[in-house]
C-alpha cells in the first residue's frame, strides 16, 4: 500500500482530502472534478484489476468545490475473485495519501415496502452478511498501523453527513427521491431467489447488493468518516406470481437515467 501511494504521490499533485467510490453505472460522478489526472489501474503498481461492465477502471484525482478528491471509477467485488484485502486494497492507500472522508456510492435492489426505482437511500447502516460468517478484510493479522483489533462499527455510516445530505437534499428539491435505510451486502454474483427476498425483507433490509460493507469496514477500522448512497435500480421481486426479472444491463440503464441526480448529493457534501 505504501508503495501504491508513493508512486501516486510521485504522479499527481493532488493531494485528496475526499474519496469518492462509484457503483455500478456511476462512474459519470467523476466527470464534474476539475484539473483531472487520471490513471488507469493497470498502470498503478499494486493495485487490482476491474471486471465488471459498468466499472470503467480508472482513478480519477480533480478538485470539487476547493476540495481534492480522488474518484475510483470502478470497484472491486469480492464475486470476481478478488480477496477482500484486495477489493478494500484503494481505502488503505486513500489512508496513506491523507483521505479524511470516504463516499461510497452503490446501485441495490430495493426490499423497502415504499422505495421506487430510481429512488436514492441514504445508507444508515448495514448487514455484511460475507461479514457474519467470517469473510472480513480485516482477518489475519492486525495491522496496528491503521486500526485496532476490535474496532466498533455502531456508528460507522457518520451521523452528521446523513443530516447534512438531507439538508442539502431538500435544497436542491430531490428530498421526494431521497430515502435513508439499511444496506446488505451478499456475495453475488446471482441475484436473489424469491425466498432470499423474503427472508431480507422480514430481517429489515432496504436495500441489496454485492459491494460496499467490506470498504466500509476498513475505512471505519482506519479512522476514515464515511457517507454511503445507494441508487436503487430494481425492486427485488419478492412474489411468486410476479414475473419480472432484474438484470445487470437494467441496473446500469437507471443509472444512467438518475446520473444528474445521484451527481449532487456527494458533489455537495464532499465540500464539508
Ligand atoms: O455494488 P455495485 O458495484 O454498485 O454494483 C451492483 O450492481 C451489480 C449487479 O448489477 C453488482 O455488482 C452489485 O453489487
Ligand atoms: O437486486 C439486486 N440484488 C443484488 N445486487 C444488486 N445490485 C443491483 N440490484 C441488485
Amino acid at each position: 500500500k505504501t508503495a501504491t501511494a508513493d508512486w501516486l504521490m510521485s504522479q499527481t499533485k493532488h493531494r485528496p482530502q475526499v474519496a469518492i467510490i462509484c457503483g455500478s453505472g456511476l462512474g459519470m460522478l467523476a466527470d464534474t472534478l476539475k484539473c483531472q489526472d487520471s490513471f488507469a489501474y493497470a498502470d498503478i503498481p499494486g493495485f487490482p484489476q476491474s471486471t465488471v461492465q459498468g466499472h470503467a477502471g480508472q482513478l480519477v484525482f480533480g478538485e470539487l468545490k476547493g476540495k481534492t478528491c480522488v474518484c475510483m471509477q470502478g470497484r472491486f467485488h469480492m464475486y470476481e475473485g478478488h480477496s477482500l484485502c484486495k477489493t478494500t486494497f484503494p481505502i488503505r492507500v486513500f489512508k496513506l495519501l491523507g483521505v479524511e472522508t470516504l463516499i461510497v456510492t452503490n446501485a441495490a435492489g430495493s426490499l423497502a415496502d415504499g422505495f421506487q426505482t430510481g429512488d436514492i437511500m441514504i445508507i444508515k447502516d448495514h448487514i455484511n452478511f460475507p461479514g457474519l460468517v467470517g469473510l472480513n478484510p480485516l482477518c489475519g493479522p492486525n495491522d496496528d498501523k491503521f486500526g485496532p483489533r476490535f474496532p466498533a462499527m455502531s456508528g460507522c455510516y457518520d451521523k452528521g453527513l446523513r443530516c447534512l445530505a438531507m439538508e442539502i437534499a431538500k435544497e436542491l428539491g430531490v428530498a421526494s427521491v431521497l430515502q435513508e435505510g439499511v444496506y446488505a451486502m451478499v456475495g453475488g454474483p446471482n441475484f436473489e431467489t424469491i425466498a432470499e427476498a423474503r427472508l431480507l425483507h422480514r430481517l429489515g433490509v432496504d436495500a441489496v447488493g454485492m459491494s460496499t460493507a467490506p470498504e466500509v469496514v476498513v475505512a471505519t477500522h482506519c479512522g476514515l468518516r464515511v457517507f454511503g448512497l445507494s441508487l436503487i435500480t430494481n425492486k427485488v421481486v419478492k412474489s411468486y406470481e410476479d414475473t419480472e426479472s432484474v438484470n445487470h444491463e437494467g441496473v446500469l440503464e437507471i443509472g444512467r437515467l438518475r446520473s444528474h441526480t445521484v451527481q449532487q448529493l456527494p458533489n455537495s457534501l464532499s465540500y464539508f
